[in-house]
């Protein structure tokens, strides 16, 4: 989801900051004392947390460069195509952890797995927290603790993420598992029928325009499952709803210098208020297509779908964050108020964008791969007897191969796990970590870094994933995150995308309509409007279902 946080300083930010810095020699002076990675006093850690009469231990914050006034440290980022290789870089020369200022927020960056698993793992109630960006509580409402990804930690999040446990992780016997398999199966099925009548009216050899499609049949197999509701491909107010979701998701992938120099705001004002329309315009789709139409035909006592489940908790209409943070020692008593259970259901709805994104990477991969793609048509050949039938969510166990690919998209295009941050005074490596830290994990490093995936570390290859015939994934491979904040929509990633993208290629071989497909780095995300492909029909390709 919803999942990853850059900042490429553009040009005209960048303009900006520079005349500041030529223009204002007094903020200068005060900003240096704001922006410079924080030295604390032996006086000042007493009172972080040693008792009285004690001799302080000297605060030791991890080492890392000296920021410069008001930027701090944000144009050795610049350099870079993502700031994670500038990270990679920095370890090279501070070690696996180091300290770096972003304008004036103080921030660890974190390289090894080691390392990694510590803030996740091991001390993952200290590091609950999430950043502070003004862009994330225009996103959401005006408050970023309305989405589960961009929050802080608390009780309510707790049980955000206990109510939709079922439905995001669908056990194998489950109500919920049987509900996906057919919905992926009447999806897919749709899907092909679409892709079939546009590639018949494409000119030969002429790309079209496959994210549309697929993100369309994503976020139907989104609604389907979630709110028994889906959406013919020719209703335009559908296709809108779907663009808005990929414009954010595509938007909440950059990264900008105002999320650290919130004074840039001026700047992006333009940009923030198309930022909360489109927020806005999904919720009032959501409210009117489904969650009107539940309201008015739901028992309580027997809910039909995630969307009655989630109706379900809501308390009184004036129930309130107070409320559920009351609530939330009794698990019986979970209530909801109407805005948890408006942007809980945007949050997920919302996840089939990262699926329709990470398939449009995998299909770019597979245009410059042909010999993946035919492996993975030999693997559905045979698991389908010859094509005799389409693929279902239940051959997943039998094709290590296509699952593979999904791993290796994942490995290559290394979605940044969202920044945390410390939501006490604490430690990593031994070094002092101060409450407020905004803590970045490497998990780019860990994705393509020689060190784990040897000398073809960025080489496309989904067969590093199988060990005598099975799937085997290092521990490093984290490309979910781990720990009490881990993504919570991983198995529906590997369900949806799973069948996607095995009925895409049991049906159509793949290719290139342009010279180059440019993949971003270390971003599942691909632009809005992405690249073509053409679609050429398999002759042995089963008939409809
Ligand atoms: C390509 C697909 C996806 C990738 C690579 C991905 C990856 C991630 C990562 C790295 C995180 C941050 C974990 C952390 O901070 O430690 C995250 C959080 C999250 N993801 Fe995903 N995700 C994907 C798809 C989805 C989908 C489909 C859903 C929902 C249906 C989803 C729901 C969430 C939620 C709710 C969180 C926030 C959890 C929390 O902060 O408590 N994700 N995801």
């Amino acid at each position: 989801m919803a999942d990853s946080l850059f900042f490429r300083i553009k040009s005209k930010a960048q303009r900006l900051v520079r005349s500041h810095l030529a223009k204002s020699s007094a903020a200068k002076a005060s900003a240096a004392a704001a922006t410079a990675v924080p030295v604390v006093t032996p006086a000042a850690a007493t009172s972080a947390g040693t008792s009285a009469g004690v001799v302080a231990k000297p605060w030791s914050p991890p080492p890392g460069p000296v920021g410069w006034p008001v930027i701090g440290s944000l144009h050795l980022l610049g350099q870079y195509e993502v700031p994670f290789e500038a990270f990679s870089e920095l370890s090279k020369i501070y070690g696996d952890i180091f300290s770096i200022t972003l304008g004036s927020t103080p921030c660890v960056v974190v390289n090894s797995f080691k390392l990694i698993k510590e803030v996740l793992i091991t001390k993952g109630p200290h590091f609950g927290g999430r950043p502070n960006f003004i862009r994330y509580d225009i996103l959401f409402g005006g408050d970023r603790d309305n989405s589960l990804a961009l929050c802080d930690w608390s009780y309510l999040q707790r049980d955000r993420r206990s109510i939709a446990r079922h439905w995001c992780h669908p056990r194998v016997d489950s109500m919920q598992f049987d509900t996906l398999s057919r919905v992926l199966t009447s999806e897919s099925d749709l899907m092909v029928n679409e892709l079939s009548l546009m590639t018949a009216a494409a000119a030969a050899g002429k790309g079209i325009d496959l994210k549309t499609t697929m993100m369309t049949m994503c976020a139907n197999v989104f609604t389907h499952y979630m709110c028994s509701t889906r959406f013919d491909y020719n209703n335009k107010e559908f296709g809108k709803v779907v663009r808005l979701f990929d414009q954010i998701f595509w938007d909440i992938n950059q990264g900008y210098a105002v999320d650290f120099l919130p004074w840039l705001m001026p700047v992006y004002r333009r940009h923030m208020q198309q930022l909360k329309s489109w927020g806005t315009d999904i919720r009032q789709f959501i409210v009117k297509t489904i969650i009107d139409e539940h309201r008015s035909t739901m028992d309580v006592n027997n809910p039909r779908d995630f969307t009655d489940v989630l109706l379900s908790q809501l308390g009184n209409e004036k129930n309130n964050g107070e409320n559920v943070q009351a609530a939330d020692h009794n698990d019986n008593e979970k209530q909801l108020d109407w805005n948890h259970v408006l942007y809980e259901l945007e949050d997920f709805l919302g996840g089939h964008s990262a699926i329709g994104n990470l398939l449009m990477r995998a299909v770019g991969e597979l245009c410059s791969s042909p010999h993946v793609m035919a492996n993975i048509q030999e693997e559905i050949r045979k698991v389908t007897c010859d094509n005799s039938r389409p693929v279902v969510l239940e051959d997943r166990p039998s094709m290590p191969y296509t699952e593979a690919t999904i791993l290796e998209t994942l490995r290559l295009s290394s979605s940044p796990i969202v920044p945390h941050v410390a939501m006490q005074n604490t430690s990593v490596a031994g070094y002092d970590v101060q409450e407020g830290t905004m803590v970045f994990l490497n998990n780019y490093e860990l994705n393509i870094s020689p060190d784990y995936w040897g000398d073809q570390a960025l080489t496309f290859d989904p067969a590093r994933f199988i060990i005598q015939g099975k799937i085997v994934k290092p521990e490093y491979f984290i490309p979910f995150s781990t720990g009490k904040r881990a993504c919570m929509g991983y198995r529906l990633v590997q369900h949806v995308s799973f069948v996607t993208l095995a009925t895409l290629l049991q049906n159509f071989d793949v290719s290139a309509s342009e010279d180059v497909i440019h993949l971003p780095k270390a971003c599942v995300a691909v632009p809005p409007d992405a690249f073509r492909v053409v679609l050429t029909p398999r002759p042995s390709a089963p008939a409809s279902y």
